[in-house]
């Protein structure tokens, strides 16, 4: 039987529990067999790259997830390395899998952007947006992905589709004043973590002296 998967993206620099709340959000409403969470080599709209290492940030993904069975690690763009095009990693996922749906869930904030992103249009036409609606901010605006619906480009037409879609796959969740900047800033300036990264993350970020320096975070 072919399965419901998500596919949810990020730097993860660190992964905290606004992304775990995300994470099962998103496969509780969605019916979503399976997570897989892909972090990024360099985010696209994130030049300057992450400030914790490839290994680093994957173990921590891996520590933060663990003995959850739905939840898995996909690591293809830390192994494809460069800059993490979602496109790319999409069009290859559903070259590997024609039988599974997919969806790729993403936060208000990068819709938002969604416009800067590389080939949005063909992105949307591979594959289902789903949109974290935070309690207490005003519903998801989804204009942003109009001008891709309205393209004459044949190719990019059938991006109309999936956005209509996109309304239907929201995942509602309240608002988590946690950010992975925000965690940096913190350690940096010797302020504690606790109860915002999961105890296991927090043991290694510590034992590896992960974002000391206020230098080394470049946002
Ligand atoms: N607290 C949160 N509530 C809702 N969405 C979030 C939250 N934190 C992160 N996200 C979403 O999770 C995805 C991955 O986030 P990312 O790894 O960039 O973490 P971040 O906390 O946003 O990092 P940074 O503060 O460095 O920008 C993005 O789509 C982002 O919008
Ligand atoms: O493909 C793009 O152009 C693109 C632009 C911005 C962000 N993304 C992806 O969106 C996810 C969240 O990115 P970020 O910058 O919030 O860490 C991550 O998987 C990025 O690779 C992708």
């Amino acid at each position: 039987m072919s399965k419901r998967i998500g596919i949810f993206g990020g730097s993860f620099d660190p992964v905290h529990l606004g992304h775990l709340w995300i994470a099962e959000s998103a496969r509780e409403s969605l019916s979503l067999d399976e997570i897989r969470w892909m972090p990024a080599a360099t985010s696209p709209l994130k030049p300057s790259g992450p400030v914790a290492s490839n290994e680093h940030r994957v173990q921590m993904v891996r520590l933060a997830i663990s003995g959850n069975p739905h939840f898995v690690v996909d690591d293809r763009e830390i192994r494809r390395g460069d800059v993490s095009y979602t496109v790319d990693t999409i069009a290859e996922i559903q070259a590997e899998n024609r039988l599974d749906e997919f969806f790729l869930i993403i936060g208000s904030d990068s819709l938002a952007s969604f416009n800067r992103w590389h080939e949005p249009a063909r992105l949307l036409g591979l594959i289902n947006l789903a949109v974290v609606q935070r309690g207490g901010d005003p519903p998801i605006n989804f204009d942003v992905l109009e001008p891709f619906a309205a393209s004459k480009e044949p190719a990019e037409k059938t991006a109309s589709v999936p956005i209509t879609r996109s309304h239907d796959h929201v995942i509602v969740m309240p608002v988590i004043e946690i950010s992975s900047s925000d965690l940096r800033h913190r350690i940096a300036d010797r302020k504690s973590i606790r109860y915002r990264v999961p105890a296991a993350v927090e043991s290694m970020i510590m034992a590896n002296q992960l974002y000391q320096s206020k230098d080394s975070d470049k946002s």
